[in-house]
């Protein structure tokens, strides 16, 4: 089994807005509401690419419901604890020229909501494969990802982080199956301006270095870049489109890397569904569908 992990999961409120203009009224010209967070948007991109996996996360309040009755009616099974005070937060991405992004908090996680959360993930096992993605509210501590792995560390499920910072920098040493930083969160990462391939190359490595088996960098319109876990090297430009919304493409690169690597066994397989998946989304309103990533796949250029 598939499991993601959003300690935070979010209703996305997505508003049109061509001129926006700071401290005036602005009037939208259209809105969509999603279910979000960075592990849901991987479990609904699996569930599109026929890959059944299980939601695991918090919920909270009316939003928490309006979220739990998203995933179910997208097909995605989810199971949420339920969190006895706040809301799930509401994240607005205000599409104008630019893509200018609010993310809220997210409610505080008592501890016996994530005691339950680590005895749900003990069932983990060698078959599985578990997705850690997305911030943490204030209230949990940086090293949570790490907490989860160090829980796991003899249980030999393979596990994806996709985080920025310490929750990212922490988890390394656990040998993570997976890391997917896109160019900024490399360098944040690894020190070093990576503003030439030869730059990120080299941050790549050095991530793999500190213990992450492969990395996966994605670097939005200019595609992407994996060192795989035998140190081999995959680049592809992203198959060109009009961007429309790229929030959820980092999401859907891991997912459909996962499905590729599911599929084939094979690093340069995952690599190549995961640049379609990703840019599939980037082209849509919200998270591509199945036929809309296998036609970007048809575009990508040859080996
Ligand atoms: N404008 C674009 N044109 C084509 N493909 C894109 C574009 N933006 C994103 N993609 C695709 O999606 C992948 C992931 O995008 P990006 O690097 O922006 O991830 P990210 O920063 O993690 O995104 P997010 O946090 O919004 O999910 C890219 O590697 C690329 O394949
Ligand atoms: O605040 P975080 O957890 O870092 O990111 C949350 C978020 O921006 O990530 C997803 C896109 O990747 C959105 O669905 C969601 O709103």
């Amino acid at each position: 089994m598939i499991y993601t992990v959003t300690f935070n999961p979010s209703l996305d409120y997505i508003v049109r807005v061509p001129n926006l203009a700071e401290g005036a009224t602005n009037r939208s010209e259209g809105q969509a509401l999603y279910p979000g967070g960075k592990g849901i948007n991987v479990s609904i991109m699996l569930s599109n690419l026929g890959y059944a996996s299980k939601a695991l996360g918090f919920s909270a309040g009316f939003t928490g419901r309006e979220i739990e009755r998203l995933l179910a009616e997208n097909g995605c099974d989810a199971e949420f604890i339920p969190l006895h005070r706040g809301n799930s937060r509401i994240n607005i991405k205000i599409k104008s020229g630019e893509e200018t992004e609010i993310n809220g908090q997210g409610p505080h996680i008592p501890s016996e909501a994530l005691e339950a959360l680590f005895q749900r993930l003990d069932a983990c096992g060698p078959e599985d494969i578990l997705v850690l993605a997305g911030s943490i509210p204030n209230s949990l501590p940086t090293d949570i990802y790490e907490q989860i792995m160090r829980r796991l560390r003899d249980r030999k499920t393979r596990i994806v982080v996709d985080a920025t910072g310490d929750l990212l920098k922490n988890a390394l040493k656990y040998h993570p199956f997976l890391v997917k930083p896109n160019a900024a969160e490399l360098e944040e990462l690894c020190g070093i301006r990576c503003d030439t391939m030869d730059k990120i190359k080299q941050g790549a490595i050095r991530i793999q270095q500190d213990g992450a088996l492969n990395v996966l960098v994605s670097l939005g319109k200019d595609g992407a870049l994996l060192i795989d876990r035998h140190g081999q090297f995959h680049t592809s430009p992203a198959p060109s489109g009009i961007l429309v919304n790229s929030v959820g493409s980092g999401d859907s690169m891991v997912a459909g890397f996962l499905a590729g690597y599911l599929k084939e066994q094979d690093y340069a397989a995952a690599f190549r569904m995961g640049i379609a998946a990703g840019s599939a989304t980037a082209f849509q309103e919200w998270l591509a569908t199945k036929d809309q990533v296998l036609k970007a796949y048809q575009e990508l250029q040859p080996l």
